[in-house]
Parts: C-alpha cells; structure tokens; sequence
C-alpha cells in the first residue's frame, strides 16, 4: 500500500465456558492479530463487550492485551463507564499499564445534554489518562448521544491535553462530517466495516472494526485497490465484505461474529449476556453462506480453519 492505512481489530474479550474472563487466550489472540496484518489492536469496546464486564476484569483484560502485544502492535483500550469515576480509574489504569492510547464512550443512561458536557466527561477522562491519547467513540446509535464531530474535534483540539481524535461509529448520514473532521488533521477512525470504502473515500486514514478480527486481508485489499486507483476493484471487494457481514448480521449481529472469529481464528468462548450467539451447530450452515459470498477467496488462511 502506498499511504498509510491503520487497519485496527476490535478484539473480543475471550470467555470460558462458565462466562468468567479468560486470560490465557488473550495472548493466542493478539498473536493471530499481529500475524494478520492489523497496525492495532481496540480492547474493551463492543466488540470487547465492554459494558457486560466489571470493572476489575476489565482491568484485567487490558493488564493482558498491553503484555501479550509486547510493543508488536499499538493497543487502545476503550475506558468509558456510564459512571465517570469508572472511567476514570480506568484511564489511570490503562496508563499505568502500558497502553499506547484510550478511548471514552460518552456516559448514556444519564446523558450528556450539549456539547459542553460530552467535553466536560472527555476532559475528566483525559486528564486521570495522564496524557495518554484520548479518543473520542462516536456511536450515537448505540449511545443515544448526538454530537456533531466537526464541532467536538474543533473545541477539544484546543481545550483538552491528549486529545486525539475520533473513533467514528455512526450511520451514513453522518459520513460527511468525516471528511469534513479529517481536514482538521485530527485522527478519524471509522468504525463501519460494511462502508469502509465509503470511510477511506471520505478521508479516513484509520479504521477499527470487529470483522478486522478475521478478514483484515481482504479489508486491506479494499484500501489498498482505492490507493492504487482502481475504484471497480475496490468496489467489488467492498462488496464480497459487505455481504460477508450482512450473513453474519442474519446470524446474530456480533454473536455471530464472535461465533466466526471463534471458529476462524482463535478460540475466544461464548458471549456474555444479554449478547447471544449462534449455537455452534449453526456454524457449517454459517460457513457455507460466507463461501457463497466469497470471504475464503480473500481469506486463504481461513479456508484451512475446521469447519
Ligand atoms: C456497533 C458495532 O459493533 N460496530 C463495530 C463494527 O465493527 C461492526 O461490528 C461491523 O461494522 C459490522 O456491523 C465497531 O465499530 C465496534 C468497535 O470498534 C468496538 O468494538 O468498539
């Protein structure tokens, strides 16, 4: 590839059987990342069912991510919390552990109710980070929370040490606000596997996804056929990855995508509920629709993994 593209996995946090954290297969994990050719690792955010944990097994967790990388690829570890005393231990955890960078879903059950307080929460979180980068997670789908990015990025650029930028997680409407914040030369990292051309076409130059966990290679050769100027192939390999995630949306949504890095790559147990996922009985039904669409194609490293 000829510019720089961050192509960063959303890892799940890997489950035994019983539903307690399992540490041991962090490291198998982050090995199966480094060797796939993601730039980075995002630990406890959705995919990482972040808000179905405690806090001390976040802690945990993040412990492990940071010392099974090893300096090998960069890990960010998501800190938000619905309460901000949460957070913020776990920004200063997250320091004090070795992360390269953290990230702050806003709080959502009480809401921030303007801009001023999501940057009031960011500040907070940014300042127990201890000058860590700090990004911004922008689902307001999920969190109920509408911020207009261009605006945050604008007013936290200069009011907040560490800011970094955005991990960008919204609906096509929004995307234009996308090329719009990149121009302000802070980080946008688009968090919409489905539209990642769309995202690297707005300007992103960094992306962090769950399927990234599993399909990075074919992801990759999406920016790396835009880069290369041949829009038509990037289309149709966008498209093999789009429909690879509408079979698993069919599925379960991230249940099912667990389910597939579970059983493509590394072993990383059930969900936690309220996440469900497929039963494992499913799978051969699973892996013959994402023949169909082609991922194995773009995947050959999977194509061996047991059905
Ligand atoms: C809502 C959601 O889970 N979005 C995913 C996407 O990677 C999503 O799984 C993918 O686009 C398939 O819909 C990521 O943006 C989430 C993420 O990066 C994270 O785990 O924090």
């Amino acid at each position: 590839m000829s510019a720089s593209f961050d192509l960063i996995a959303a890892a799940p946090s890997p489950l035994a059987e019983n539903g307690a954290i399992n540490l041991e297969m962090v490291r198998p994990l982050v090995d199966h990342l480094v060797e796939s050719g993601v730039t980075g690792l995002f630990a406890l955010g959705t995919t990482g069912e972040c808000m179905s944990l405690t806090t001390s097994e976040r802690q945990s967790l993040a412990e492990e991510f940071v010392r099974s990388s090893d300096g090998r690829i960069p890990v960010t570890v998501h800190v938000g919390h619905n309460s901000l005393a949460e957070a913020c231990g776990l920004a200063t955890h997250a320091k004090l552990a070795g992360a390269d960078a953290i990230a702050m879903l806003p709080p959502c059950y009480f809401k921030p109710n303007s801009l001023d307080a999501v940057l009031e929460c960011l500040r907070c979180v940014a300042s127990a980070g201890k000058g860590l980068p700090i990004y911004y997670y922008h689902i307001p789908h999920l969190t109920g929370v509408p911020v207009d990015i261009v605006e945050l990025i604008g007013r936290a650029d200069d009011t907040i040490d560490g800011f970094a930028g955005v991990k960008f997680t919204s609906p096509a409407v929004d995307l234009f606000q996308l090329g719009l914040a990149e121009a302000g030369e802070k980080t946008v990292a688009f968090g919409v596997d489905e539209m990642l051309l769309s995202g690297v076409l707005a300007g992103a130059t960094m992306a962090i996804g769950s399927t990234y966990n599993f399909a990075a290679p074919l992801f990759l050769s999406v920016v790396q056929a835009f880069q290369e100027g041949d829009l038509e192939e990037a289309r149709r390999l966008q498209q093999v990855a789009t429909s690879m995630i509408h079979v698993l949306i069919r599925h379960g949504g991230l249940g099912a995508i667990k389910l597939a890095i579970n059983e493509l790559t590394v072993d990383c147990g059930p969900t936690r509920l309220p996440l469900r996922m497929p039963s494992g009985e499913q799978w051969p039904i699973i892996r013959e629709e994402l023949a169909e669409v082609g991922l194995f194609d773009w995947c050959q490293g999977l194509a061996s993994a047991d059905s």
